[in-house]
């Protein structure tokens, strides 16, 4: 019996010896990768640290999403399990190349899965890797020497492209690009159209730690914390979605970094993009060019110089419903934005603003309780903490819970 492949979209694997420089390659491309690419992000049995911005997941919680089926493809490596994302699935569906760094042992399965796949190895010479796999200092010496001495599984597999990565980090990036350019995809790649995990509106329910993507959302480019929920009909378009935070129905994201437990209302637009005031024309033709000529390319400069003015929601906002906030504002932690607002300036911690223009109406605590909270941090306490704690939260006022967990 034979199976389909998945296409029509690429799926463009990077792979190299540990410390060569994958992860580096891969962090920078997505600053200036269009939503035609998507780099998910990869769920590991490792906790936060240096280097990749994975999704860290404990052995359970990754053998539960492996058996739910929430991983395209999976494997072990340096005592740790990988994963990548099922909904990459629907990138490909929908025309898109998928950009990940990958094991070598699983190479021959992705070739079995998907109708394009190219491969690029990252090479560095042993001396670079060593001090540089220092440099990073993620892992001790004795699993350093381990990454150092690990064979490569497929040593004599043709690899579509070779990046020496011994030149700056933003050269290695544009070789990756270039290799991404040339891909298979549709550019201007159709909204995802398939529900990435549920078709039932946000509402009541236990919350997968991977969190839920509502039916007629996109999602792209970006990454979903753990716990995070995108309501139905929204669009995220390079969003980094913090922990715990949520959008409701038709929010429309762009460029943005919202920290861990914000509250989205629907109808928010943030980071909305722009169009150039300085040239000729307002009209996009001169950017999304390859839409309307087969042999113009899209102005990559274009995107990567818009998508680079990033608005920053912080830690445990709440942006309420059909409010706007604009490319490179920073809303600061604990900070309220009502309804309709406008918001065009940085809003301080704990401030609630209102009104077109956006302006300050008052503060949600006293400067000194905000000041403690925002040093307690409490956002980033972890997940059995919070439950632990989660009387407190419902009972004590903010300087009560200070006097409790202030250290
Ligand atoms: N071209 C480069 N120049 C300088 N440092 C680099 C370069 N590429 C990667 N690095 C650094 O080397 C270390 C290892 O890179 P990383 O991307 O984590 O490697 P890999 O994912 O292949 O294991 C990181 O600290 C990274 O910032
Ligand atoms: O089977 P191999 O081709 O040797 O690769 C083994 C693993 O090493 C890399 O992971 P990881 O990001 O943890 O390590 P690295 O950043 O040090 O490469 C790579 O992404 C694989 O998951």
């Amino acid at each position: 019996m034979t199976t389909q492949k998945i296409g029509p979209g690429t799926f463009v694997a990077v792979v190299g010896a540990s410390g060569v420089g994958k992860d580096a390659l891969i962090a920078e491309a997505r600053r200036h990768a269009g939503p035609d690419v998507s780099l998910p992000q990869r769920h590991i049995t490792r906790a936060p640290g240096p280097g990749e911005n994975h999704l860290p997941r404990s052995v359970q919680e990754f053998r539960i999403a492996s058996e739910a089926g929430h991983f395209a493809i999976e494997w072990s490596a340096h005592g740790l399990r990988y994963g990548i994302p099922i909904e990459i699935d629907d990138d490909i569906r929908d025309g898109r190349s998928v950009v990940a760094n990958m094991s070598r042992s699983v190479l021959d399965e992705l070739a079995a899965r998907y109708e394009h796949l190219v491969v690029v190895r990252v090479t560095v010479s042993e001396a670079v890797r060593a001090s540089r796999l220092r440099t990073r200092g993620r892992e001790d010496a004795d699993d350093m020497a381990r990454r150092l001495h690990r064979p490569d599984p497929a040593p004599d597999y043709a690899v579509d492209a070779e990046i020496h990565n011994d030149g700056t980090i933003a050269d290695g990036a544009a070789a990756l690009l270039r290799v991404i350019r040339t891909t298979p995809r549709r550019t201007s790649a159709p909204a995802r159209r398939t529900p990435a995990v549920s078709e039932s509106p946000i509402g009541p329910g236990a919350l997968p730690s991977a969190g839920i993507v509502h039916e007629g959302s996109t999602v792209v480019a970006g990454t979903l914390g753990r716990y995070t929920e995108v309501g139905q009909g929204s669009r995220l378009a390079d969003v980094e979605l913090g922990d715990y935070s949520y959008c409701d129905r038709y929010c429309d994201l762009a460029n943005t970094t919202v920290g861990k437990f914000s509250n989205i209302a629907s109808f928010v637009r943030i980071g909305a993009t722009d169009h150039p005031l300085d040239r000729v024309s307002l009209h996009h033709f001169m950017y999304r060019s390859a839409k309307y000529w087969p042999d113009a390319e899209d102005d990559a400069e274009w995107f990567a110089k818009r998508s680079s003015r990033r608005t920053k929601i912080g830690h445990d906002t709440w942006i309420g419903h059909g409010a706007q906030v604009k490319p490179d504002v920073v809303v600061g932690n604990g900070a309220v934005i009502a309804s309709g607002a406008i918001v065009t300036k940085d809003v301080p911690p704990y401030a609630i603003v209102a009104g077109v223009p956006a302006r300050i109406i008052r503060f949600r605590q006293p400067p000194e309780i905000a000041e403690r909270l925002e040093r307690l941090a409490w956002w980033d306490w972890d997940h059995a903490t919070l439950r632990e704690r989660l009387d407190d939260f419902r009972t004590l006022n903010a300087a009560d819970l200070l006097d409790c967990y202030e250290v």
